[in-house]
C-alpha cells in the first residue's frame, strides 16, 4: 500500500526526527537524493548546464545543496534567486562549488538549461504563485530540458493536489521523506511526472496516513477467488436494475461488467427493451422484465446496482426507493444518483451504500460546482461521505474512494483512454459483484476502480506499446485477464 500524508502531518514528523538529529542532517539527505536522482537523468553531469530555481524557504535550500554537488561534479549550475531572502548556508555551499547566481533575464537561463531544478515552493507553499515565481514556472514548463522539481512542483498544493495558476511541470518529482497527497491526486498528480521518494528517515515518524493507494499486491489479497466448495449462490449473486425502453446499452455494460468481473450468478431486472438486449449479449443473466416498481419478483441477491440508464422519472424514483429499503448492499450510480439528489432521505438504512458519482453528479448531491469538486476531490469526497452517510467513488481523471473514519484511497489505475461513454456503467457492474461476494462497500468499490483500470489499460495498449481508443466494451473483456494476472 501506498501512502500519502498532508503538509501539516509531514511537518510534524520532520519537528520530531530534527530534534533528534545535528541541524542540517535531513536537508543534506534531502539534497543528496535529488542531486543523485538528478545526476542519473542526466547523460553525463561533467559540462552540463543546470538551473537551480530558488524561492526564499528550505525548498530552495534543497536546490542549492543538490546544485552544489552537481557543480562538484563538474556541472555548470546557475541559480536564479527568486525569493525576498536566500537560504544562506545552501548559497555559500554553491559558490564554494565554483556554482554561481545570475541575474534576469531568467527566462534565457531556464531556457538554455539542460536541467532544471524547481526550488521556488515546496510544502511551505500556499495558494497561487505570486511573482515573480509565477513567471520562472511558466518558463520552467515551456523548457526543452528537462524538469526536475523538488519535493512538490511549485505551485501545487502539496495536501491537496489543487493548483491555482501555473505551475511547475516536471518530468520527474523528487519527493522526501514520504509522499504527499497533492502527488497522487489530479490536478497535481498531472504535473509531477515520475515520483521518486528519498528517504530521510521520517518513516517511524509519520501518524497514520491520510490517503493511501492499493498495489496489485493490495488488490489480489482482497480479490474473493473461488474455493473447491464454491458454487454460484455462495459466491454471490448480483442483482441489476438498470436500463430503460430509451436506453439499453447502459444496461448491458453493467451486466458485462459483472459477469466478466467473476460473479456468481447476475439476475438482470429492467424495462423490456432492456431485457432484451442483455439477453442477447448475455445469455448466463436470469432477466426478469420488470411492470412496476416490483424488486420482490426478482430472486434473492447478496447485493444491488441500480442506476445505470433508468431515467429519472416516477418509476425510477420508486425503484432506487425499493431498492435502497433492502437490507442487503446497494451500488447507486448515474441516474439513480440524480433521483437520489432530489430525496436524499432514501439514504437512511443500515446496510452500506456505496455511491459512485463523477463530479456533475456529485455537484447535483452536494450543491457544489462541478469545478470545485476537480480542483478538491479529497476534501469533496470525504464531504459526500460524512453529508450523505455512504461510502462514495468519486470517478474522474482520479478516483477516489472514501469512507468515514478511513484514510482515501486514491486509485493508481486507469488512462484517459476511459473518458468514453459506457465505462462508469461497466464499473458499476464490478463494484456490484465484489459487493455481493462479501467485500466491504470501501474495498469492493477501491478494487472495482483498480481492476476496471488496469483493464482499461489493457484493452488500450496494442501490440506496439503504444495507446489507443478504447470502447467500454473492451474493458468489460479484459476484466478476466487482469483478474488472472494479479
Ligand atoms: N523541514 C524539514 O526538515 C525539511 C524540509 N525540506 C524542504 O523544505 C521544504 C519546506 O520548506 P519551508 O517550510 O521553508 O517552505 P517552502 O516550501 O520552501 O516555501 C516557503 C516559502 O515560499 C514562499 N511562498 C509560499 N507560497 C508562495 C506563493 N504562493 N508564491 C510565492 N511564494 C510563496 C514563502 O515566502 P514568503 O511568503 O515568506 O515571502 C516562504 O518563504 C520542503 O518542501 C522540503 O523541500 C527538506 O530539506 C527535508 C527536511
Ligand atoms: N480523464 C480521465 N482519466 C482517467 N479516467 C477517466 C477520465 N475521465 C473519466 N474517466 C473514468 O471513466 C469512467 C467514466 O464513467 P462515467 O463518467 O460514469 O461515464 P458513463 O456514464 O458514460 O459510463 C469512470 O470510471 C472515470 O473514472
Ligand atoms: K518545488
Amino acid at each position: 500500500m501506498r501512502t500519502a500524508y498532508t503538509s501539516d502531518q509531514i511537518r510534524t514528523a520532520e519537528r520530531a526526527l530534527m530534534a533528534l538529529l545535528p541541524d542540517g542532517t535531513l536537508m543534506r539527505r534531502a539534497a543528496t537524493g535529488l542531486s543523485v536522482v538528478c545526476a542519473g537523468l542526466l547523460p553525463g553531469v561533467y559540462g552540463s548546464r543546470v538551473a537551480l530555481l530558488v524561492g526564499s524557504g528550505d525548498n530552495g535550500g534543497d536546490a542549492l545543496y543538490a546544485g552544489a554537488l552537481l557543480a562538484r561534479r563538474g556541472a555548470r549550475v546557475e541559480a536564479v534567486l527568486a525569493g525576498s531572502r536566500t537560504h544562506q548556508a545552501g548559497l555559500e555551499a554553491l559558490r564554494e562549488a565554483g556554482g554561481r547566481t545570475v541575474e534576469a533575464p531568467w527566462p534565457d537561463v531556464v531556457r538554455r538549461a539542460d536541467l532544471v531544478v524547481d526550488g521556488l515552493v515546496g510544502i511551505g507553499g500556499a495558494g497561487e504563485l505570486r511573482e515573480p515565481y509565477r513567471r520562472l514556472a511558466v518558463a520552467a514548463s515551456e523548457a526543452s530540458g528537462l524538469v526536475v522539481a523538488v519535493d512538490v512542483p511549485s505551485g501545487v498544493d502539496a495536501s491537496t493536489g489543487r493548483v491555482e495558476g501555473p505551475a511547475v511541470r516536471a518530468q520527474v518529482t523528487v519527493t522526501f521523506g514520504a509522499c504527499k497527497n497533492g502527488l497522487l491526486v489530479d490536478p497535481g498528480r498531472s504535473y509531477c511526472g515520475r515520483v521518486e521518494l528519498v528517504d530521510i528517515g521520517l518513516g517511524p515518524y509519520l501518524p497514520d496516513p491520510d490517503v493511501v493507494s492499493l498495489t496489485d499486491e493490495d488488490v489480489a489479497d482482497l480479490l474473493p477467488r473461488p474455493g473447491a466448495e464454491s458454487d454460484k449462490y455462495r459466491r454471490g449473486v448480483i442483482g441489476i436494475i438498470a436500463g430503460s425502453e430509451r436506453f439499453t446499452g447502459a444496461a448491458v455494460l453493467s451486466v458485462g461488467g459483472a459477469v466478466r468481473a467473476g460473479a456468481g450468478l447476475v439476475r438482470f431486472a429492467g424495462a423490456k427493451a432492456a431485457v432484451g438486449q442483455v439477453r442477447a449479449h448475455w445469455p448466463e443473466a436470469i432477466t426478469t422484465v420488470l411492470d412496476g416498481p416490483s424488486v420482490a419478483d426478482v430472486g434473492r441477491v447478496q447485493a444491488w446496482v441500480i442506476g445505470p440508464g433508468l431515467g429519472t422519472g416516477e418509476e425510477a424514483r420508486e425503484l432506487v426507493r425499493a431498492v435502497l429499503a433492502t437490507d442487503v448492499p446497494v451500488l447507486v450510480d448515474a441516474d439513480g444518483l440524480t433521483v437520489l439528489a432530489g430525496d436524499r432521505s432514501m439514504l437512511r438504512r443500515s446496510a452500506p451504500t456505496v455511491l459512485t458519482p463523477h463530479a456533475g453528479e456529485l455537484s447535483r448531491l452536494l450543491d457544489v460546482p462541478r469545478d470545485r469538486i476537480e480542483a478538491a476531490r479529497i476534501a469533496h469526497v470525504r464531504r459526500a461521505v460524512t453529508e450523505l452517510g455512504a461510502i462514495v467513488l468519486l470517478k474522474g481523471s482520479t478516483t477516489v474512494v472514501a469512507q468515514e473514519d478511513r484514510p482515501v484511497r486514491v486509485n493508481a489505475t486507469g488512462t484517459s483512454w476511459l473518458a468514453t461513454g459506457g465505462t462508469g456503467d461497466v464499473l458499476s457492474g464490478i463494484g456490484g459483484t465484489l459487493l455481493s461476494a462479501g467485500l466491504s462497500g470501501y474495498d469492493a468499490a477501491s478494487c472495482a476502480a483498480h481492476l476496471h483500470g488496469l483493464a482499461a489499460r489493457l484493452a488500450s495498449t496494442g501490440n506496439s506499446g503504444g495507446q489507443g481508443p478504447i470502447a467500454a466494451m473492451d474493458v468489460a473483456r479484459a476484466l478476466p485477464q487482469v483478474i488472472q494476472s494479479l
